[in-house]
Parts: C-alpha cells; sequence; structure tokens
C-alpha cells in the first residue's frame, strides 16, 4: 500500500511518483487536495540528478480498499472515514527534464519511483523560459492561473516553416493577430504581411463582443517595425501612412479565377493570356468594345500576340472573360491604376523585417483576395530569384524571411482548385525560398490536409466543433490528442500552442493587445541598427 505520509517530514512536498510510464506519470494527492487540469508540475529526481516539468492532464478518485463498491454503499463516511486512504490520483504528461548541463530535453526517461513532485517556485521557471523565441504572444498557463513569469515566445527561425493559427469566431484569433503582429514590430526578425479588409489592425474599432479595441498605430513605440499601405484618405492623413498602388502589369490572368467561376473553355482562355503582361491582357480587353464577333485574322489593334492566340476560341467565351477583366479593373480602381505600383516599397519593408499592413477598408472580399494574390506571387518571384539573398544593399548572402498572413483561410487553401495555385506554392514550396504562410481559419476541417501537414506551428483557440479539433490532433507534430479536453475548455484569449523548437505543447493566455502594447511602449525596442553595438556607458 502507498502511504501518503511523508518520511521526510523536513521535505518541501509530501507527493511522490508512482506512474510507471516515460510518458504518462501519475502520483496521489489527499481527497480534498485542490488541482486542476493544466496545473504545471516539477518532480524531482535526487537518483539521478534530473529535474522534470509535467502537466496534470487528469483526475481520477480513487482509494485503497479492496472492495471496489466501497463508495456506492450507505453510510460510507461512517464506516470508512475519508483519511488517506482515499485519495485523487493525479496523471500527467512530461514537458521535459533538466540535467546537470541546466538545458531543457524532451522526456526521453522516465524519473525514479518515489521522486518529488510539487508545483514549480519562481526559481523554476527559467528552465521553461529558456526554451522560449523571440515573439512573445502571452504567459504560460498552470490550471486555472498562469505563470506570469514564464513568456510565451514563438522562434522567429521556424516561421518560415508555416504557421496556423485556429479559432473559432469569438475566441481572440483578431487580439491574437494584434498581439503577434506588436511582437514582430519590435523583434524585427522578419516581414510579416497582413492584408485587411475590414480596417481593424490599422487603427482600431470595435471587437467581436462590441468592445473598443486599439490598433497597431497605437504602438507608437515600434512605429519603426510598422508599414501601412493604405487606400483611405482620411487615415492615411491622420497617421501618416503610405497610399497603396498596384498597376496594370501587376496583375496576371489567373488572379480572375479567384474572383470569378469559369468554365473549362474560359480557363483555357485565361491559361493562354498568363504570360502576357497584365497591361497587354487589360488593355487588349479595353480596346475591344465587343469581342462577340471577333476574328484574329482581321484584327488590326496594337495587341497582335493576343489576338493571335485567341483566334480559336468561340466567340461566347471571349466576352465573359473581357467582362471580369473590365469588372476588375473597375472594382479595384481605388487602388489599382495602368502605371505606378507600392510594391517595390512592400517588398522593400518587408525585407527590413517590418509588418506590412494593406489597409483596403470597405473592399470587397474578392478585392481582398486580389490584393493577397498579387502580392504572394510578387514575394514568391522575388525570393525564388536572387533578389531576396541580399539585404536591401545586396550581397550579405542571408536570405529574407517573409510570413504572410491569409486570413479565412479555407477560402484559398480548401482541398482541391486551380484558382488556389499560387498560396499552395506558397505553402508546399514557399519555405525553401524565407516565405511562410500563416494560415488563419476558423475551420480547419475544411484546409487541404497536404498544406496542413505543412505547418510547424499550430495556435489553437478554443474550437467547439470535434471534427476541427480531430483535423489539428492529427496534423500537429506533437501529440495534441491528449489535450482535447484543454482545447474544448479553452476561454477567449487563450491557447494551446505547439511549435518547434519548444519541446512540449504550451498552455498560453494570450496577451490582451491593449494591455501589451502599453506594456512594450515601457521597454526600449531593439532596433536592427544596435545590433552587435555596446549601448552600455
Ligand atoms: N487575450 C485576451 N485576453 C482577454 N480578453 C480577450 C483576449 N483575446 C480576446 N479577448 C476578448 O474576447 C473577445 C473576442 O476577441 P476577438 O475580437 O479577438 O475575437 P475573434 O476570434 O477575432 O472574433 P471574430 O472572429 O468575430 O473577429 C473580445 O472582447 C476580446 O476583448
Amino acid at each position: 500500500m502507498t502511504s501518503l505520509i511523508d518520511i521526510n517530514l523536513n521535505d518541501t512536498s509530501k507527493y511522490r511518483l508512482i506512474g510507471d510510464r516515460v510518458l504518462s506519470y501519475r502520483f496521489a494527492v489527499p481527497h480534498d487536495e485542490e488541482f486542476y487540469i493544466g496545473d504545471i508540475l516539477k518532480i524531482t529526481d535526487t537518483v539521478k540528478g534530473l529535474v522534470f516539468f509535467a502537466k496534470v492532464s487528469d483526475l481520477i478518485h480513487d482509494s485503497n480498499f479492496s472492495d471496489p463498491r466501497w463508495d456506492t454503499r450507505p453510510h460510507t463516511e461512517h464506516f470508512y472515514g475519508l483519511g488517506e486512504d482515499v485519495y485523487i490520483l493525479v496523471e500527467a504528461l512530461p514537458l521535459g527534464y533538466v540535467g546537470d548541463d541546466e538545458r531543457f530535453r524532451k522526456p526521453r526517461t522516465i524519473p525514479a519511483k518515489f521522486a518529488r513532485v510539487e508545483r514549480p517556485s519562481a526559481e523554476d521557471f527559467h528552465f521553461l523560459r529558456q526554451v522560449m523565441g523571440e515573439i512573445e504572444v502571452g504567459v504560460m498557463k498552470s490550471g486555472q492561473g498562469v505563470l506570469q513569469d514564464v513568456k510565451v515566445s514563438l522562434h522567429a527561425a521556424v516561421m518560415r516553416q508555416h504557421m496556423g493559427v485556429f479559432a473559432t469566431t469569438g475566441m481572440g484569433k483578431s487580439n491574437f493577430m494584434k498581439v503577434f503582429c506588436a511582437s514582430c514590430m519590435a523583434a524585427r526578425q522578419f516581414g510579416l504581411l497582413i492584408v485587411d479588409p475590414h480596417g481593424e489592425y490599422v487603427a482600431g474599432g470595435r471587437s467581436s463582443s462590441g468592445l473598443p479595441t486599439k490598433g497597431l498605430v497605437h504602438y507608437q513605440a515600434g512605429r519603426e517595425g510598422l508599414a501601412v499601405f493604405t487606400i483611405d484618405e482620411s487615415r492615411r492623413k491622420k497617421y501618416g501612412l503610405n497610399r497603396l498602388w498596384l498597376e496594370y502589369d501587376d496583375f496576371r490572368s489567373p488572379d480572375l479565377l479567384l474572383l470569378y467561376e469559369h468554365s473549362d473553355a474560359q480557363r483555357d482562355v485565361i491559361e493562354k493570356l498568363e504570360k502576357y503582361p497584365g497591361s497587354d491582357v487589360i488593355g487588349f480587353f479595353e480596346e475591344n468594345e465587343d469581342l462577340s464577333d471577333f476574328d484574329a485574322n482581321a484584327y488590326t489593334g496594337e495587341y497582335r500576340d493576343i489576338a493571335w492566340d485567341l483566334r480559336n476560341f468561340s466567340t461566347k467565351t471571349l466576352p465573359v472573360v473581357q467582362r471580369h477583366v473590365e469588372s476588375m479593373v473597375s472594382r479595384n480602381r481605388s487602388f489599382l491604376r495602368s502605371k505606378g505600383s507600392s510594391i517595390p516599397e512592400i517588398i522593400k519593408a518587408l525585407h527590413e523585417n517590418k509588418v506590412v499592413l494593406i489597409d483596403i477598408p470597405r473592399m470587397s472580399e474578392q478585392s481582398e483576395l486580389f490584393v493577397l494574390s498579387i502580392l504572394t506571387r510578387e514575394i514568391m518571384r522575388r525570393h525564388q530569384g536572387e533578389d531576396a539573398m541580399c539585404g536591401s544593399g545586396g550581397g550579405s548572402g542571408e536570405q529574407k524571411q517573409v510570413l504572410i498572413a491569409i486570413e479565412e483561410a479555407q477560402r484559398v487553401l480548401g482541398s482541391g482548385g486551380q484558382s488556389t495555385r499560387i498560396f499552395r506554392e506558397c505553402a508546399m514550396e514557399g519555405r525553401k525560398f524565407g516565405v511562410g504562410i500563416c494560415v488563419v481559419t476558423q475551420q480547419p476541417k475544411n484546409i487541404d490536409a497536404r498544406v496542413l501537414a505543412q505547418l510547424n506551428t499550430f495556435v489553437v483557440m478554443g474550437l467547439s466543433d470535434r471534427g476541427d479539433r480531430d483535423t489539428i490532433a492529427s496534423s500537429a507534430k506533437q501529440d495534441l490528442s491528449r489535450l482535447d479536453t484543454e482545447i474544448q475548455t479553452l476561454e477567449p484569449g487563450e491557447a494551446v500552442i505547439s511549435t518547434l523548437r519548444i519541446p512540449f505543447p504550451v498552455s498560453t493566455r494570450i496577451h490582451l493587445f491593449e494591455e501589451y502594447i502599453d506594456e512594450l511602449g515601457r521597454k526600449p525596442v531593439r532596433r536592427p541598427i544596435d545590433d552587435g553595438l555596446d549601448t552600455s556607458f
């Protein structure tokens, strides 16, 4: 029989490990002890000189009585009393261990039998802090509370290996993205591109629960790490932002596939036109008023090659594509013009490791996808070439890193579909060229499984749908299946984060953006120019 009475009365904890598995610990605590799922524990193995950390994954009532039905008999309390023979069995998941060299490692060994189990103290937290990266997003949760001293930070170097942010509406996705942006502005480790059709990231607005929120321009101390390109004149003047322009040549015919449904014949036209600069394609369709009786042999206009390539298409197909091109141009008039594009400036800002926000308030979903697809293609094109091996001045040989956020990503990364080729290409090959994607979605089960398999960082916020949780559990690189209860019970603003270089899934309370930027504002911002300088007197 296991006694809960401690042998050494001077010892700080009387709980002892009785588990028998490398990947699952177990110990007993009195029946009235307060423990919560998610509590972080420290297990000291004095035999091997190792300190293990674990997280409570289950709580089970148990007893030492041989009668298996003792607790269902009347007057149980009277016969037995609830002394030390009745207890709670606590099951815990190992996080990792620290040895003499003070390095945190994955849990590849088991603590000694009866190793001491206790709650970690403030000094123990530096072991957990050790595994964190540069992009702070919150603090580590422990059961009902948080470990204020253990900030949860993602590693910038793994962002090119793609990230997913999964949350049902109202669970704090927008807040998370803004906190992530603010940390990227402060850390300046890679460029981050976000296209915002709701205008909420720049200057805030109202959260899904109606509360007023702030935006990235309010993080004043980090402003050097932010470049906003907007179509909103009043905002541009008020906050000193850049004007967003794209030019006809930024457009390529496959962008139409994202915006409209097409028949096979119309798709063929679009493919034929892919090799032509956007200004030629737009020029061709604008110059010909009526293509319903188009005859390539009789064509006398400026775009002979295009006319010749379209010679065999039916005169029913061409007017449809023409309508789509014209509607695309007129719909996006507020930022699309024949000459003069912001793309060089956008890419420069990304390569200066800034957060680049494309602010197109009140524009349609189609315009948002249009802009995102053009920018993604251009970033990929430049990174596939030599441009990204630079430092803006050229020659340092270091590859630039860019992360592209794709909100409501199921629209463009769902299973199947030609229309989303550029995003798919980015997910499959981007990392080789330093281009990562940040897939943000409420419906992970509707994202192509091959794309999910490419994501190496998962930020899982509350997901009410079992199918969504199962999809996440089967795609994450760390085992999240045993955290299902925790994921189901996450409150708004809480997340389970599974990422490379942090050896265990971390339960996190995401910072509230408004509080976080106040806190960041009080800290000095690290500027790339300061790297390597001794800033002391
Ligand atoms: N980390 C947090 N700490 C405290 N409160 C939070 C946190 N994150 C979100 N909230 C609160 O939860 C509510 C919803 O947050 P938010 O608007 O970010 O959700 P959302 O998932 O983006 O919603 P939607 O999908 O509808 O835009 C807000 O009122 C916000 O204040």
